[in-house]
């Protein structure tokens, strides 16, 4: 039995580090299992290989609520039986601790702590990315099906561009038109395609697991409780035609609506005195000419090359030696088309 029958997210941010195992069977006779704080299977009673194992995850930042909020409701359809999934599910509440203190993190980023980083120290980040990533493989391995993840965040500013996704750097793979129509369908028509490596959680499963994946940003951060959740409706409708159906055709990519763009370089915050030359509400994908001063530090002033240039989640605060913004070029509508018809 679970210890919970309806909005698990309460239970959770009373229980943050209840690691009892539980199962039970949904309305539908899908058997749900809870494998620890924060993680939910629910494996239906039959299912073919056309299936996939998809991957859910929010809250990867504590403080980024809405789609928190969402996945529950998400689950709470599951457990009251007026959504049934087709396809094994893994849900995951990234940061139980980071939710309760309402903060993005506590001691470290959570989201740079993948592709086995969670070895570099034993914080309760390191111990979570570890965590997250075992149920991630265990999951994976058990269903053996084609496999997706979607990581969902919001942004600490506000943007040009309300949702959009990254794309994990995986240049030996050809882009998935599919997953990319599918984003479409959830009013994410904007991505920016990574030009390398890194330790979020869907490079991870990008890379360990060959999965889709995407970290999804679907807005800006508001505390629980502030979240106007229909601006998700696009995102809820397409994830539910997922999971309700053994196979979606989502179409072809609608490149006139594509605002893509590659990311170009990052900004990485050496010591102390990075600073940006433009004001602390500027809104993400804001665009900056070539030569125009982003940033000083160390004494150096960073310019733009090679523009016009977008700027994406500046953030002058970001522990030494981490990301602290991203360059991207938009991609030209030849370009969009190009890939599309790739
Ligand atoms: O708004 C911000 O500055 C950060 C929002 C956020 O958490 N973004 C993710 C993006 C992950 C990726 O690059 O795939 C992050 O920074 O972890
Ligand atoms: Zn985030």
């Amino acid at each position: 039995m679970l210890p919970f029958t309806s909005d698990y997210l309460s239970y959770l941010l009373t229980h943050p580090s209840d690691s009892e195992y539980a199962q039970a069977e949904l309305p539908g006779g899908e058997k749900i299992e809870l494998i620890g704080a924060g993680a939910l299977v629910i494996t239906p009673k039959h299912f073919t290989n056309h299936c996939k194992a998809i991957v859910l995850s929010a809250g990867i930042h504590g403080n980024e609520t809405a789609p928190i909020e969402w996945l529950n409701q998400l689950l709470d359809d599951l457990l009251k039986g007026t959504l049934r999934t087709h396809h094994p599910l893994l849900l995951l509440f990234g940061h139980p601790n980071a939710m309760i203190a309402a903060k993005r993190e506590l001691e470290f980023n959570l989201n740079r702590l993948f592709c086995g980083a969670w070895h570099q120290g034993n914080s309760l980040e390191h111990q979570r990315a570890a965590q997250l990533a075992g149920w991630m493989s265990d999951f994976y391995e058990r269903f053996a099906l084609e496999r997706l993840h979607y990581d969902l965040h919001t942004a600490i500013r506000g943007s040009v561009h309300e949702k959009f996704a990254v794309a994990p750097y995986i240049p030996q793979r050809p882009h998935n038109l599919s997953q990319l129509a599918f984003l479409q369908h959830c009013d994410v028509n904007c991505v920016l395609f990574y030009h390398q490596s890194t330790q979020t959680f869907s490079y991870h499963s990008a890379s360990v697991h060959d999965a889709q994946s995407f970290t999804v940003e679907l807005g800006q951060v508001k505390p629980f409780g502030h979240n106007d959740l229909s601006r998700l409706r696009a995102l809820d409708s397409a994830i539910r035609r997922l999971v309700t159906h053994v196979r979606v055709d989502w179409g072809t990519v609608r490149y006139q609506q594509c605002h893509w763009y590659q990311v170009t370089e990052e900004i990485i915050r050496q010591d102390e005195n990075l600073e940006f030359n433009f004001a602390d509400d500027l809104a993400n994908f804001t665009l900056f000419e070539e030569g125009e001063l982003l940033a000083t530090q160390g004494g150096g002033l960073i310019r733009v090359k090679d523009g016009p240039k977008a700027v994406v989640f500046p953030n002058a605060k970001v522990a030494i030696g981490q990301r602290a913004a991203i360059l991207v070029k938009a991609m030209s509508r030849s370009q969009c088309q190009h890939l599309v018809n790739s």
